[in-house]
């Protein structure tokens, strides 16, 4: 195993500088012997061996695979990486857009080592190829902010200043240039340093200082040259023309337009060949040969589309992808109305739930209020019906049925039940002598006194006029004169002064006994009135029971003494 991951690392290490080495190292391995993960390595070091034997088709397809299925996020960056530099290098855009928004999503799994800056640091590059400066600028300073490694400094910086000099921006001046050139000249990263010379010399074509730019090309061509870095040659080159053209001088600038056109007419240094063509098309149409010019201007115009084409291939792939990138957003947005609007209907339908509620709520309190009130008004009803409306009591009808209940109960228990009847004296001469008001006060007085003698069970009812009768369940005949009795001395006592008038006001009284009148209201009260007819008769303000026929004064003679008839 430890012979695997030493293998899989030398070939990691070795497969951009020795491609050969790498694929034979690959070779060597048995993939029998592979853990998941060392798979995945081997996958991927496979896929980039292709591309390196030139197979870029097939290596796009592995790499690919690898990106998708890995497992290993550190495989998964390193397969995207190298496949956004293949599609940036194939200027195909739309899929180096898709990968870039892929790797964004990697990156922010990464740990923060130096697999995750080399890949911000592709992704740095691609921003400026694509020509999303601002971008670039942006990712150039979080990974300065971050990182130690002087060799990713020298190469975001040669790439922030590129930007900041395409964008023409005042935020730099030729110091920041000399500062970069300073710490890559340090590690010796001589490509890069002679990459940050170019972008000052534009900085300085910019700003026509021509001079400065010439001086600086020319210290440093022999460097690129000597590297054997072709296309960094051709670029200065390209930039030494430019420069001699602004600065007049069309014969300098015409010996590096042909250098260019000679040694460095390669595809790959179109954008050289391009200035050169532009650079003598006007040198020679200064010198009126037009003929040459406008062969030049149609090779300059040629390039120029080209360049154009592939300038806006970027470009429309950046909007495809950001329109796609808005419909997605879109769809979102409507994703989300559609949801909120989903949520206030729920709202809406727990509104309308608690309205129904609260309008039950009302509804069943205004039945419950009503029923009450029914309930009620049904209750005075029956009150109304039921008492008498002067003294309280119960009226005849009501009187009737309740004692006829009582009796019946009273009959099947074997109870004894008595009976009283009592009539107020002369009553008609209260009403004649002191008013109806008097009458009726003095109706409820003597309703009041006897109420107050009998028990709770007793049933009192007004029988008409100035007539009472008086039920009594569970009573001997006995305790039931006892009771006329103390009745009669009550009203006899009421105080008449209270009316405004002072007379006399008594009761005469009748009892009957249910052994007399077998248990029959109509027959109790006919032995009660027959008793208190005699009453009356003798004298009134007295108490009769009916068997005897005889006063009760015979049994109570002292409170029978009583001859003042009101
Ligand atoms: N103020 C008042 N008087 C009533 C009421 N009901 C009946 N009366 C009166 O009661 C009187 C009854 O008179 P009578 O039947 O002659 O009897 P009395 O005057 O009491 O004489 P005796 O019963 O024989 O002692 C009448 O004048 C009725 O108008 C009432 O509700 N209020």
């Amino acid at each position: 195993q430890d012979d695997i991951a030493t293998t899989l690392q030398l070939a990691l290490d070795n497969r951009t500088s020795s491609p050969d080495k790498t694929r034979t190292l690959l070779n060597s391995i048995d993939v029998k012997q592979l853990t998941p993960e060392q798979n995945e390595l081997f996958k991927f070091l496979m896929a980039f061996s292709i591309l390196m034997e030139g197979n870029t088709q097939d290596a796009i397809q592995k790499l690919n695979q690898v990106a998708d299925t890995s497992k290993s996020i550190k495989i998964k960056a390193r397969a995207q990486n190298a496949l956004l530099s293949i599609y940036s290098n194939l200027h195909d855009w739309n899929n180096a857009i898709d990968i870039v928004n892929s790797l964004k999503d990697t990156i922010t799994k990464l740990e923060p080592d130096e697999l995750k800056q080399n890949v911000q640091v592709s992704l740095l590059s691609f921003y400026n190829n694509i020509e999303e400066f601002n971008l670039a600028i942006e990712l150039a300073d979080k990974i300065l902010n971050i990182t130690n490694n002087p060799r990713t400094k020298c190469s975001v910086l040669e790439k922030q200043l590129y930007a900041f000099k395409e964008l023409k921006s005042d935020l730099i001046t030729e110091n920041n240039f000399f500062d970069a050139i300073a710490l890559c000249a340090k590690i010796n990263e001589k490509i890069l340093e002679l990459a940050i010379t170019t972008n000052l010399a534009d900085f300085y074509i910019e700003k026509k200082r021509y001079g400065h730019a010439i001086q600086l090309l020319n210290d440093h061509l022999s460097d690129a040259k000597n590297l054997s870095y072709k296309s960094l040659t051709a670029y200065y080159l390209g930039r030494l023309v430019v420069a001699y053209l602004g600065d007049d001088k069309n014969t300098l600038a015409e010996k590096h337009a042909i250098d260019i056109l000679e040694n460095y007419s390669s595809d790959n240094y179109y954008l050289p060949n391009m200035i050169a063509y532009q650079a003598l098309s006007e040198i020679s149409s200064e010198r009126g040969e037009y003929k040459e010019s406008l062969i030049f201007y149609k090779q300059f115009k040629e390039l120029e589309k080209r360049d154009y084409d592939q300038t806006v291939a970027a470009k429309v792939a950046l909007q495809k992808a950001k329109f796609e990138k808005s419909n997605e957003m879109k769809l979102l947005n409507q994703q989300n109305k559609l949801l909120s609007t989903q949520a206030e209907l729920a709202a809406a339908n727990d509104r309308n739930k608690n309205l129904l509620l609260l309008v039950a709520t009302i509804l069943l309190a205004i039945a419950l209020f009503w029923i009450y009130k029914n309930r009620q008004t049904h209750k005075q009803l029956r009150k109304i019906a039921e008492t008498d409306a002067l003294t309280g009591i119960f009226n005849r009808n009501h009187f009737t049925q309740c004692a006829e209940a009582s009796l019946a109960y009273c009959q099947k228990t074997q109870q004894d039940v008595s009976f009283i009847v009592f009539d107020l004296d002369y009553f008609k001469r209260v009403n004649d002598n002191y008013g109806h008001l008097v009458g009726d006060w003095a109706l409820i007085q003597a309703t009041k006194a006897v109420k107050q003698v009998c028990r709770a069970n007793d049933i009192i009812g007004r029988m008409g006029g100035e007539e009472f009768a008086i039920l009594l369940p569970n009573c001997a005949k006995d305790k039931a004169i006892e009771i006329a009795e103390v009745c009669r001395k009550q009203i006899a006592a009421i105080d008449t002064s209270e009316s405004g008038h002072t007379f006399n006001l008594t009761a005469s009284f009748g009892v009957s006994h249910s052994n007399q009148a077998d248990y029959n209201l109509d027959k109790l009260f006919a032995c009660a009135d027959s008793a208190l007819y005699q009453s009356k008769d003798s004298g009134r303000n007295r108490v009769y029971s009916f068997q005897q026929s005889q006063p009760i004064a015979d049994t109570f003679p002292s409170s029978l003494i009583n001859n003042n008839p009101a």
